[in-house]
């Protein structure tokens, strides 16, 4: 396995008394596809977003390419979600008033690449994606698929280290999830970027390289507890 690219270290995390994350550990190889499994409410979510910097834990830390989020300012972490990181949700991502294309320039305007290279690098990635069709389309004229491959493809336009995907399937019926879980995954791996995705659905869990289970906000080793306890995986 490759160096870690990011790592949560003895992370715990509350919502005033409810806790979320107790000392979870994790380490995510670069290039590696992880998958976060889980029950309702174990803590998945919380840990996605401690690791994508969007959340900050109570104690522990999180390191992203050697560098911790803790210690960087509000800025900094801004910078590394913008440049560095790619974000797919389950719903409601897309800007409903921009066409495709101009959603999937967003994440590079924001980073103040010019119009003219951001249309050509989102024009690029939109026809390697096979979505070329949709350039002009609005968010509400796109399928419930449709809208989360143009996710992807804003998710990976920026180059980035790694992406998150929180339940990006979770909206959508088997085949379209599984063109989206597809796509996500030959864009990621041609653009050698880690995938750190939550899903309750294991037939999306087992496209990644590795699992992990959050259990009550404890991160477990899928391998460690299938061998342990075969019959306990929070609905596998
Ligand atoms: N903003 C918040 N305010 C208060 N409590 C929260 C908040 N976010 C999460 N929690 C609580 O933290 C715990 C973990 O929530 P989290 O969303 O991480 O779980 P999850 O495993 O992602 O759940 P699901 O699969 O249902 O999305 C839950 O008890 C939840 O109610």
């Amino acid at each position: 396995m490759s160096a870690p690219i990011l790592a949560a270290h003895a992370v715990t995390k509350s919502f005033g008394s409810t806790p979320a994350l107790r000392d979870a550990d994790l380490s995510v190889a670069a290039g590696e596809v992880l998958a976060i499994m889980g029950p309702s409410g174990s803590g998945k979510s919380t840990l996605l977003h401690c690791l994508a910097g969007i959340l900050s834990p109570d104690t522990g830390e999180i390191i992203f390419d050697g560098h911790s989020l803790n210690t960087m300012s509000e800025n900094e972490r801004t910078l590394v979600r913008r440049d560095r990181f790619g974000f797919v949700f389950q719903f409601g991502q897309l800007v409903p008033e921009l066409p495709v294309l101009e959603n999937v320039m967003l994440p590079l305007l924001l980073g103040h690449t010019s119009r003219r290279m951001a249309r050509a690098a989102a024009t690029a990635l939109l026809d390697r994606l096979d979505l070329s069709g949709l350039h002009r389309r609005r968010p509400g004229e796109l399928s419930g698929g449709q809208a989360q491959r143009v996710a992807v493809a804003r998710a990976l336009v920026n180059q980035p280290k790694v992406v998150f995907a929180d339940e990006p399937t979770g909206s959508l019926d088997s085949l379209a999830g599984e063109n989206v879980m597809d796509l996500l995954l030959t864009a990621a791996r041609e653009q050698d970027a880690t995938v750190v995705l939550v899903t309750h659905d294991a037939r999306v869990a087992a496209c990644a390289d590795r699992e992990v289970l959050v259990r009550d906000g404890e991160v477990t080793d899928y391998a460690t507890v299938a061998s342990v306890d075969p019959d306990g995986m929070g609905g596998r």
